[in-house]
């Protein structure tokens, strides 16, 4: 008899819903940790993810895992660690969020490392809005670990014939990637709010893929990543999907909203306000050049505003495309 997977998703917002439905489908024993479980029951609508009721095979629960196959962390980035932190180390983890960590500059996995040395450990990203995902509706996505057979062992368990589930053991190149495109997609954003038009979209959006390879190369991510379905593919997708929080961000400040009031009228976090500053320390500390993200990390400090943002990237000398 073959064994049932039990998967424990810690978070209950739009994403650790999507992917409790997920594992849910691919035929797993699925409970979903939720901060707020009195908010969550079978059949009702899920607050964060309006429109889909909540499946009776998932157990909502207050109670963290003492048992589990696989623990998916789908937590904001900035609460990462604190939410990491209580969770026993009984599974191999994965961080499903997106960024770099404000106070100490670190990714996901950096994060876990620290509080979980001993265990087996990964990430998951990929151009995947969490509403298409509960629907069922086909998509794929990458699970990276240090260890390529662990990480094709843990996907298999979250894939289904629409949830096309990659493996990588390339872990930088990946988080860099789903770190990098919501700090691209409000740069994007806000291009088209300040009605810059869809050519300077498609370059902001080529030359932060630049800015990208640069800094993966700098932390000793592999190019072929950047490419890949947590590169190129999730910067694609937030960039001109008008369903992301990070687009929609980049679009109100273009319009002339400062950036905090256009953050708190946002249903949801948008992780690029955290870390494009992060990012952007980041790519100083390794010497590498990135105007687009020093450029959005100007506009969402409010130390410049649109006009000297398209200014300061306009005024930049063109030398050779890829020097
Ligand atoms: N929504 C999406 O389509 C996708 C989101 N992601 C990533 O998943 C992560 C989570 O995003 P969403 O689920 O969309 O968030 P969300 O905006 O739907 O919900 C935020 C969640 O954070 C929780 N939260 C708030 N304060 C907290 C705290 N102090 N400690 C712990 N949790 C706290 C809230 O209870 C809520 O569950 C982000 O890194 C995001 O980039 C990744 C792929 C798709
Ligand atoms: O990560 C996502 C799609 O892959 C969701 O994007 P937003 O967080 O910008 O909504």
């Amino acid at each position: 008899m073959t064994h049932t997977a039990r998967i424990a998703v810690i978070g209950a917002g739009a994403w650790g819903t999507a992917l409790a439905m997920q594992a849910a489908r691919a035929g797993a024993d699925v409970s979903l940790w939720a901060r707020n479980p009195a908010t969550m029951s079978a059949g009702r609508v899920m607050p964060r993810l309006p429109g889909f009721a909540l499946p009776p095979t998932i157990t909502v629960t207050s109670e963290l895992p003492r048992q589990a196959d696989l623990i998916l962390l789908a937590c904001p980035m900035q609460h990462l660690r604190a939410t990491a932190a209580m969770v026993p180390a009984c599974a191999p983890l994965i961080a499903c969020c997106k960024g770099i960590e404000r106070e100490t500059g670190l990714m996901p996995l950096q994060v876990l490392t620290g509080l979980f040395p001993h265990s087996v450990l990964g990430v998951l990203s990929g151009p995947n809005f969490a509403h298409e995902i509960a629907a069922g509706l086909p998509a794929a996505a990458v699970l990276a670990s240090p260890d390529r057979a662990q990480a094709r062992r843990l996907a298999d368990l979250l894939t289904t014939p629409a949830f096309r589930l990659y493996a990588s053991d390339d872990p930088t190149g990946v988080q860099l990637g789903g770190a990098a495109k919501n700090v691209v997609a409000i740069a994007a954003g806000a291009a088209m709010g300040a009605k810059l038009g869809e050519n300077a979209r498609a370059a902001l959006m080529t030359r932060g893929i630049a800015e990208l390879a640069r800094l993966s190369h700098a932390l000793g991510g592999r190019p072929e990543t950047l490419s890949g379905l947590a590169g190129v593919g999730d910067l694609l997708l937030t960039c001109t999907g008008q369903a992301s929080r990070n687009y929609r961000l980049g679009l109100a400040i273009g319009q002339g909203t400062p950036a905090p009031q256009a953050a708190q009228a946002l249903e949801g976090v948008a992780e690029g306000m955290a870390t494009a500053p992060a990012l952007y320390q980041l790519a100083q500390r390794h010497d590498v050049s990135t105007p687009v993200i020093a450029t959005v990390t100007g506009l969402l400090a409010g130390t410049i505003d649109m006009a000297e943002a398209s200014r300061r990237l306009l005024a930049r000398p063109v030398g050779h495309e890829f020097a």
